[in-house]
């Protein structure tokens, strides 16, 4: 069950009306959402010949997020789109709203991109979203808008001791040491120089499933179209992005470990768009360890003290226990470009 609020015909058409984008021709609701109401919205803008062009979109309503809480990530969106960066722009009406209210939500409609997941990516699928990754931190650097990584430390320092009485003695061993580290970490000068130099809007949740990508030239050879679901965003360091991406689109998901080799060309495409500073080269292990807390912290948290009346499905914690324990053991660093 994903359609958490229906929409009729009408009412879709209403806001079509509005944003001036045709008549509509097919409404369905989307299964695989676990957060918002989201429907694809099909529909036919005339051009005087041939019945019209069929014009393909999102329709979302937000379900958690509030009125004040979304032009943050929408005007981001609509940004970055118009920057060339590869994500769903929202559509405006004549007086330049993004942000409308439909079934008594807020609602938005954004471009349908073309494609699908690819839930086993190989290098080729990691060398286009390293370098779109780059992209879109290059592209976001005159984002006007602020607000912080609302599931980074403040967020951890917060909820982990509500946390803590779930678990056994060495996770909360863990839990806490890696709270520990990860303060002393932000306390530190070569953090505070990424805060400086290496900080913007990031994605923050930039995993496989909120990748599409579409069948290129030659087998194998899909291409990015991409990215989507920008309700995580917030302004923190690339390089915590760059971590987040790095934990999810290259490592073995039975035990996480890192592999190395796709993780090389994942960091590699990136530098290819924004070289890494040798601080970040430095601070990556650190990152890798903080982008595995961050996704154990929230996956606990959902699992124990669910929200009222919460419509998320909790993922399993115990994944991002696994990563953070390897990212610990197994220190990676990304060789530095020496060209
Ligand atoms: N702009 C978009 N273009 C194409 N498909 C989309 C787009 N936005 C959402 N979807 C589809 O809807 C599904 C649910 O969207 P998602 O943002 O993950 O929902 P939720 O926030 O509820 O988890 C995605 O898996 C994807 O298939
Ligand atoms: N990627 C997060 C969960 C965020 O949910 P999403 O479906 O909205 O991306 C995780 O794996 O814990």
């Amino acid at each position: 069950m994903a359609v958490f609020t229906e929409v009729s015909p009408a009412q879709a058409q209403a806001l079509l009306d509005h944003l001036q984008l045709g008549t509509l021709s097919s409404l369905r609701g989307i299964g695989a959402g676990i957060e918002n109401t989201n429907y694809f919205v099909d529909c036919t803008q005339s051009d005087g010949h041939n019945g019209g062009h069929l014009h393909r979109y999102v329709l979302t309503l937000f379900e958690r997020l509030t009125a004040a809480q979304l032009p943050f990530y929408l005007r981001l969106m609509q940004h970055l789109a118009q920057r060339g960066v590869p994500v769903p722009e929202p559509h405006a009406d004549a007086s330049g709203q993004i942000l409308f209210e439909v079934a008594g939500k807020p609602a938005a409609i954004v471009d349908r991109l073309h494609g699908g997941h690819q839930l086993a990516p190989d290098a080729f699928h990691c060398e286009q979203v390293g370098a779109t990754l780059a992209q879109m931190h290059l592209a976001g650097r005159d984002y006007p808008l602020q607000q912080p990584n609302l599931r980074g430390l403040a967020w951890w320092e917060e909820v982990v001791p509500q946390i803590l009485p779930f678990l056994d003695a060495p996770q909360a061993d863990l839990l806490q040491s890696e709270l520990a580290y990860q303060q002393q970490l932000a306390a530190s000068a070569g953090y505070a120089e990424l805060t400086a130099r290496c900080f913007g809007p990031i994605h923050a949740d930039l995993f496989r499933d909120n990748v599409m990508f579409e069948p290129g030239e030659g087998p194998g050879r899909e291409r990015l179209t991409g990215f989507f679901d920008f309700y995580f965003a917030g302004c923190d360091t690339w390089l915590f992005d760059l971590a987040v991406c790095l934990n999810d689109w290259c490592i073995d998901l039975a035990d996480g470990r890192l592999i190395e080799e796709r993780a090389a060309v994942f960091v590699a495409a990136y530098e290819s768009v924004r070289p890494l500073s040798g601080t970040e080269h430095r601070l990556l292990p650190a990152l890798l360890r903080a982008a595995a807390l961050r996704f154990w912290v929230s996956r606990l948290y959902d699992l124990h003290l669910p929200r009222d009346a919460s419509l998320l499905k909790a993922h399993d914690p115990r994944h991002f226990e696994r990563v953070l324990r390897e990212r610990i053991a197994q220190p990676w660093h990304a060789m530095k470009e020496t060209t």
